[in-house]
């Protein structure tokens, strides 16, 4: 077997001046290729986990490896960590940090000493890649925050990390950027950029992982293939709601289900229904 990309071995975590810890004895790998969603209720850690993950926080117990390495947050080890692993938060004024958009994707990359040709290069590479050539030399207090999000994202891929963490990357986005969205995330996955996503967006989990994380009491409590997870959804994560599709799906008959794979796309779901009308008219003839 492969060696896991990025692995927590029982990690606990607790902020200063808080009783509870927000992980405890939280172990998961990751394996490199996957899209990732990570679920779990409002406060179950998911952001917390991301900041260890990227070697901002530090654990109290237990141990992080990246493709086998130990973290020892020593300040060489911790540049490369970070260059390997790519956070876009939440809130992306936290992260947004220069003038302009152009300035702002530079800044990051002006950090990994590239030669000034090299960050160039890569500057407008971003801006086409993210579609934001027009709107480069705009203030960032001027842009919306769907197009922060958009330019927060395009910072943390302009220093191409193996491993992209997006913290609720469709919450404020309107259908059209959710559609850009979902292209960019595409394409970067393609390039060869593993990619988790923590998320409360559970339509959005459902067609586009291909492996689910669950966080409860701070412990992953199921990881697994999206399929296997979605086939036993209901009775294996009751407190998170229902996908949409999944919902519709689990309305056609048990016969029916127990046949075919999960239709994972608006247009798989209505193929199926369309064939089940088909066969419900061809039994109905004399
Ligand atoms: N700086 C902090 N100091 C103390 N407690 C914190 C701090 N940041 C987060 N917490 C607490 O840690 C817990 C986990 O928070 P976290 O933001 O990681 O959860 P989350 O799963 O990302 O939540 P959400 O889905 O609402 O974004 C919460 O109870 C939160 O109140």
């Amino acid at each position: 077997m492969s060696v896991p990309l990025l692995e927590f071995h029982q990690v606990g975590f607790r902020y200063p001046n808080t009783p509870t810890p927000v992980l405890q004895n939280c172990s998961f790998s990751l394996e490199a290729g996957q899209k990732v969603a990570l679920l779990g209720l409002n406060g179950s850690g998911k952001s917390t986990l991301f900041y260890l993950a990227a070697a901002l926080y530090r654990r109290d117990r237990g141990e992080i490896y990246w493709q086998g390495q130990r973290l020892i947050h020593q300040p060489n080890q911790l540049r490369q960590w970070r260059q390997r692993i790519g956070l876009a938060f939440q809130d992306p004024e936290q992260q947004l940090v220069a003038g302009t958009v152009a300035e702002d994707i530079s800044y990051g990359l002006c950090n990994l000493d590239l030669p000034t040709a090299e960050i160039e290069a890569r500057l407008q590479q971003t801006l086409q890649d993210f579609d934001l050539v027009d709107l480069a030399d705009r203030p960032l207090h001027h842009l919306s925050l769907g197009q922060k999000r958009r330019v927060a994202l395009a910072g943390v891929m302009a220093l191409a990390p193996t491993l992209l963490l997006l913290d609720e990357p469709t919450t404020y986005l309107d259908y059209q950027q959710r559609q850009q969205l979902q292209h960019s995330l595409e394409k970067i996955h393609h390039q060869g950029t593993t990619i988790v996503i923590a998320t409360h967006d559970l339509d959005f989990a459902y067609g586009w992982a291909d492996w689910i994380m669950v966080l409860v009491n701070g412990q992953v409590t199921v990881s697994d293939r999206a399929c296997h997870v979605f086939a036993q959804w209901p009775t294996l994560v009751p407190q998170l709601g229902t996908p949409t599709l999944l919902h519709l799906w689990q309305q056609f008959p048990p016969f029916w289900r127990r046949q075919r794979p999960l239709p994972r796309t608006p247009l798989a779901l209505s193929q199926e229904l369309a064939a089940l009308f088909q066969e419900f008219q061809r039994s109905d003839r004399p």
